[in-house]
């Protein structure tokens, strides 16, 4: 049995719920379920707050997790991140009232409010500054209103809880960071489930990236319509019945599928066709 950290709670619980299911894997149906048994997958997953489950995979009891990448460094346990999700895309930042201090250089003697203390001491010490840190759980940005801190470090995705509370960024990232699955390091006890666990999830990554476009061209031009559609490794191409003529199959990005379609007709293709992938194994 595989065992494997989900997160119960905030940004991460919803997509990492919708991604396991993606992969074929049962999910828990009522929040208030903390550990539910796939037995036809043979894996265990226990549902853990974000915060908590690189602890529980460095220290060896559970195999694998998936967490923040923010949440992993901070919290300092002996786990090591072994893909990246692309869901709860965020960068850790510092943030102050405009006009008060604009670089991390000048936060000398100042104090620094943030639910990643781990992550802003250590960067605090690698830029050579002396700053207190003060943790908080959440709700960091009104620290600055309440006067416990001059300076915050916080989560930000599009900036809007850092306008709305009057503050401006300052500096670069601290951290980019992103969903992850993490393991502890050398830990090759279940390699053959955690490759095949990966594997799903990298299917799931893929049939939400990718289309599966179809097209008759002419063989003359099916070299410069694949250069358009190269696919991930080489596209399919099939005889048609009407000599002189090609069917192509490849994979395309979504983002990408309608201005390759325009392209396709103008060259001269057509039935073009796109359909969604459900599931993959690379
Ligand atoms: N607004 C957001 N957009 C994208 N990612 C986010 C956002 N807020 C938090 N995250 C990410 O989600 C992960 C979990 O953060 P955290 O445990 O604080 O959950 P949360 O979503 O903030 O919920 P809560 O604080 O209510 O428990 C972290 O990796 C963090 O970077
Ligand atoms: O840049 P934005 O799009 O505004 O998103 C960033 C905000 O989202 C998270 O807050 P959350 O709602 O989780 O509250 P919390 O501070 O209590 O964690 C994070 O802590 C920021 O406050
Ligand atoms: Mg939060």
């Amino acid at each position: 049995m595989l065992r494997i950290a989900v997160p119960n709670k905030g940004s991460l619980s919803e997509p990492s719920a919708a991604m396991l299911h993606e992969a074929g894997y049962r999910q828990r149906k009522d929040r208030r379920e903390l550990v539910l048994i796939d037995a036809d997958n043979q894996v265990e997953f226990f549902y853990l707050r974000p915060r908590d489950i690189a602890v529980y995979v460095g220290s060896g009891r559970l195999d694998i997790g998936i967490t923040g990448r923010d949440l992993l460094l901070d919290s300092g346990a002996r786990a090591e991140e072994i893909m990246r999700l692309g869901f709860a895309a965020s960068t850790l930042r510092y943030a102050a009232r405009p006009g008060t201090v604009t670089d991390v250089s000048e936060f000398g003697g100042l104090t620094v409010a943030t639910s990643f203390a781990g992550v802003v001491a250590k960067h605090l010490a690698d830029n050579a500054v002396e700053a207190s840190v003060v943790h908080l759980d959440g709700a960091v940005e009104t620290a600055i209103q309440l006067g416990v801190a001059e300076v915050i470090a916080d989560v930000v995705e599009t900036g809007t809880t850092l306008r709305n509370a009057g503050l401006e960024i300052i500096g670069s990232p601290i951290l980019e960071s992103e969903a992850v699955v993490i393991r502890r390091p050398g830990d090759t006890a279940q390699e053959t489930k955690v490759q095949q666990f990966l594997r799903r999830l990298q299917g799931v990554l893929v049939a939400r990236r990718y289309v599966m476009m179809d097209y008759d061209i002419s063989a003359e031009l099916v070299d410069k319509a694949v250069a358009l559609t190269p696919g991930l490794e080489s596209p399919t191409v099939s005889p048609l019945h009407d000599k002189g003529w090609v069917a192509v199959r490849s994979m395309v990005p979504v983002q990408d599928a309608q201005r390759i379609m325009d392209e396709l007709y103008d060259l001269g293709a057509r039935a073009i066709l796109t359909t969604g992938i459900h599931a993959a194994r690379l």
